[in-house]
């Protein structure tokens, strides 16, 4: 493991962030794309090693779908090889192998397809023998686990002979993405109704179609972090756009409370410093990616906050929550459990001389923590782990002088 200095720099000059491209929208766009003619035109597609994966395994098809550490293209791609009746082994990571993928298999069997368990029940790796008739269209599935699970089967919806009828039940959690599915599925020509917990989607063709993934707005979210823990600067992300499918946009409003002003302008997104409104308490339920960020910004910045939403953050790349409680304590900062899923986020009095940071695995742990570097002198702990979703990450890092 690479491990990364970030000495202390607490202003700097104003900066242009050529961010990435959105991993999610990316992959949402090839699984599209494979299920049509291919006659789309996706440009800016994302360099995040989940999209890259997903590119490659698309291309050569190789009997046996490793997917690394990304779930989104594991999921996304169990049901695309089930729909387009595939012989397929999906695989990833050790911790690709602990994140749960029942809830999604247990749909496609329904359906027809024939998926065994290759390991432990309701956990990758899986053998896929394909989906050859169709044997329902009503399915009901729990929305408090994963959305992916929802995106994967809705995107492979319009193939299937009779479509899907899919009942949500329960919390639906990460609701901004199944958004994101269904408005990229409209793009390119699809319709569907959502009514109540009911999503349908009849039978219909894919209409070849001009995309452009958008820039990533869970990547920008460390940007906004290190504008609010900095004394003085002045950032323009490129690329983002008010209207954006990503959910992760939400930060614009959590960051206007913590201290950092946002306009959209030039094809990007201006950010300058104002005035800490302060903010008691945000429910991250659709927008889990971007917590990690807010409470690092809220323990550097000093701001007591209580986070909710936060119960899939267990089953991501590592416990994030526990991930977060340890490397938060380093720096005097705390991450409390309190009853009915409520964690309360009690800042930093005393910042230690340095920190060194471990990732777990986790690509928004090296990124969360970065704005550290406005307080101390941070050390990284795998540097190259950043490459899931931001592999540019550290090269904007070093445009902050
Ligand atoms: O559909 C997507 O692109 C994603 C959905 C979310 O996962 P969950 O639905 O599991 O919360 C999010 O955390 C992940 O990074 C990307
Ligand atoms: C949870 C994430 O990704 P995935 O579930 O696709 O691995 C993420 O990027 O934060």
């Amino acid at each position: 493991m690479k491990t990364l200095t970030l000495q202390q720099i607490s202003s700097f000059s104003p900066v242009k962030i050529p961010l990435p491209a959105s991993k999610s929208e990316s992959n949402r766009a090839l699984i599209i794309d494979a299920l049509t003619s291919g006659q789309n035109q996706i440009t800016n597609l994302a360099e995040a090693r989940d999209t890259q994966t997903m590119i490659r395994l698309l291309k050569e098809n190789p009997p046996v779908f490793d997917v690394l550490d990304a779930g989104t293209t594991m999921r996304f791609l169990t049901a695309y090889a089930a729909v387009t009746d595939q012989n397929k082994v999906m695989t990833g990571t050790a911790r690709m192998c602990e994140r749960p993928i029942g809830i999604l298999v247990d749909a496609l069997i329904e359906l027809g397809a024939e998926i065994h368990y290759m390991n432990i029940e309701g956990y990758p790796p899986l053998a896929i023998h394909g989906l050859k008739n169709q044997l329902a269209n009503k399915i009901s599935i729990r929305g408090d686990v994963s959305s992916q699970y929802i995106s994967a089967l809705l995107m492979i919806a319009p193939v299937l002979p009779l479509g899907i009828e899919l009942e949500l039940t329960g919390k639906v959690g990460s609701k901004t993405y199944i958004e994101m599915t269904l408005q990229l599925m409209r793009s390119f020509g699809i319709e569907y109704t959502w009514e109540g917990n009911v999503i349908k989607v009849d039978p219909q063709d894919y209409q070849p179609t001009t995309f452009a993934v958008e820039s990533d707005w869970s990547g920008a979210s460390y940007w906004f972090s290190l504008l609010a823990c900095a004394d003085q600067g002045e950032l323009f992300l490129e690329g983002l756009k008010s209207d954006s499918l990503q959910g992760d946009a939400m930060i614009v409003d959590i960051m206007d409370y913590l201290g950092v002003k946002s306009e959209f302008k030039d094809g990007g997104v201006y950010l300058t410093k104002q005035a800490v409104k302060g903010l008691d308490h945000w429910d991250f339920t659709h927008c889990p990616d971007i917590a990690q960020t807010v409470a690092v910004t809220c323990a550097i910045i000093g701001q007591k906050m209580d986070f909710t939403g936060l119960e899939s953050l267990r089953i991501k790349e590592t416990d994030r929550i526990f991930a977060l409680q340890e490397e938060l304590a380093k720096f005097n900062a705390q991450f409390v459990e309190e009853d009915n899923g409520i964690f309360t986020l009690i800042p930093s009095v005393t910042m230690p001389a340095d920190v060194h940071i471990k990732t777990y695995d986790d690509h928004r742990m090296a990124m969360a923590f970065m704005p550290l570097m406005t307080k101390t002198r941070v050390v990284i702990d795998d540097l190259e782990v950043v490459n899931k979703s931001y592999p540019s990450f550290w090269k904007h890092v070093d445009l902050i002088q």
